[in-house]
């Protein structure tokens, strides 16, 4: 009985803060409406989203210049890197104070991940890369980096390949040596680097330059030192971040863009959302069309239907039996179709 009556209390509290949180919304957007009509914002301009908090978001103009922004009630889910038009308004001096987003431009595309109801939601968009980082320490597993490029691949935005800590490589490059040169031959870019020697960056920096990149990979190869390294000025960091931002800092794990004037204007989109990229679901055909070496092939086995497993006259079976496609990205392949009816 009690507990009824506390449960419907709740209720009635959650209903009392959602209408509060609309009217409040309502308001700043006929606020907006009136400043909008009454000209107090200014022209409209282009401009990045860097980061977000909820409905409020840190835009970054063509300058340097970062403005804490907020939305138009009809805009709905701008993440990370976002190409926005908004406009800003102005104190007396003319220094721009805020700004409100009103338009989002058409995405390039978009990264999603799962949330806890397993709806995929968005995290960041317009990204030219992902850099898939693995290390020499812990050793990757192919299956590992296969299912990374397999996940990359569905997003439709190239992948590339970094391998970390390659201090500790043994001379002959051993294995991973062996590993990388079977990416490369695929068409994947594949560069090296190690935050342990001054010019292990430089590879890197050339990959990333005059583009949008984000990093994922597997917990202890080096991400967040690569990235320390890549923004050592801590206030470059801080830089993306206005003002009142600052103190919400912690509270936020969305994703956030940093600019990295010193290669061509590259920039990093980070979080530990986008980190974990690699795990999220995917389906057998997104899968056997993420293997791009496969792709050739797809259509021309002799069932319409082939699983590729051990039908006869399957493209595949025979381009693996050919030597034309590696044994062991096959055999990959097989174990992550296999892993999907687990989960
Ligand atoms: N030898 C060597 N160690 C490195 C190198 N880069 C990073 N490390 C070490 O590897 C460990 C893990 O590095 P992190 O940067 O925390 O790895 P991460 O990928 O960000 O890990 P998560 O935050 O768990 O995702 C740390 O002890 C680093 O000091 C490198 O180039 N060479
Ligand atoms: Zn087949």
């Amino acid at each position: 009985m009690s507990k009824r009556k506390l449960s419907r209390q709740q209720r009635w509290r959650i209903e009392k803060i959602q209408a509060e949180r609309a009217k409040r919304a309502e308001q700043r957007d006929e606020q907006d409406r009136s400043k909008l009509a009454a000209g107090e914002y200014g022209p409209e301009r282009t401009g990045r989203v860097i980061a977000h908090f909820g409905r409020t978001l840190d835009v970054q103009g063509a300058g340097e210049e970062i403005v804490r922004c907020h939305l138009r009630a009809n805009l709905e889910g701008l993440v990370t890197g976002d190409r926005v038009i908004w406009r800003a308004a102005q104190d007396i001096e003319g220094n721009i104070v805020e700004g409100v987003v009103v338009a989002r431009s058409d995405r390039q595309n978009v990264l999603e991940r799962p949330d806890p109801r397993g709806q995929l939601k968005p995290v960041a968009a317009n990204i030219d890369q992902i850099l898939i980082v693995f290390a020499v320490e812990p050793a990757p597993h192919p299956n590992l980096i296969d299912r990374y490029l397999v996940a990359a691949e569905a997003t439709g935005i190239a992948p590339a390949l970094v391998l970390n800590k390659i201090d500790l490589l043994p001379e002959d490059g051993g294995e991973l040596g062996e590993l990388l040169a079977r990416y490369e031959a695929l068409g994947y870019p594949v560069v090296t680097t190690t935050t342990a020697r001054a010019e292990g960056l430089d590879a890197l920096l050339e990959c990333l330059a005059g583009r949008t990149s984000v990093f994922v990979g597997q917990s202890g190869v080096g991400k967040s030192s690569l990235i320390d390294r890549l923004l050592p000025d801590e206030s470059l960091r801080i830089g993306a971040l206005s003002k009142d931002s600052r103190k919400g800092t912690h509270t936020t794990t969305t994703a956030r863009l940093y600019r990295l004037p010193a290669a061509d204007d590259a920039e990093l989109i980070d979080s530990p959302g986008i980190r974990e990229f690699g795990l999220i679901h995917l389906d057998e055909q997104q899968v056997t069309e993420g293997f791009i070496e496969f792709r050739d092939y797809l259509g021309h086995c002799r069932f319409r239907d082939c699983r590729h497993r051990q039908e006869p006259g399957c493209a595949l079976l025979e381009a693996v039996e050919r030597g034309d496609i590696h044994p062991e990205r096959f055999a990959s392949y097989r174990h992550i179709v296999d892993s999907l009816n687990e989960t």
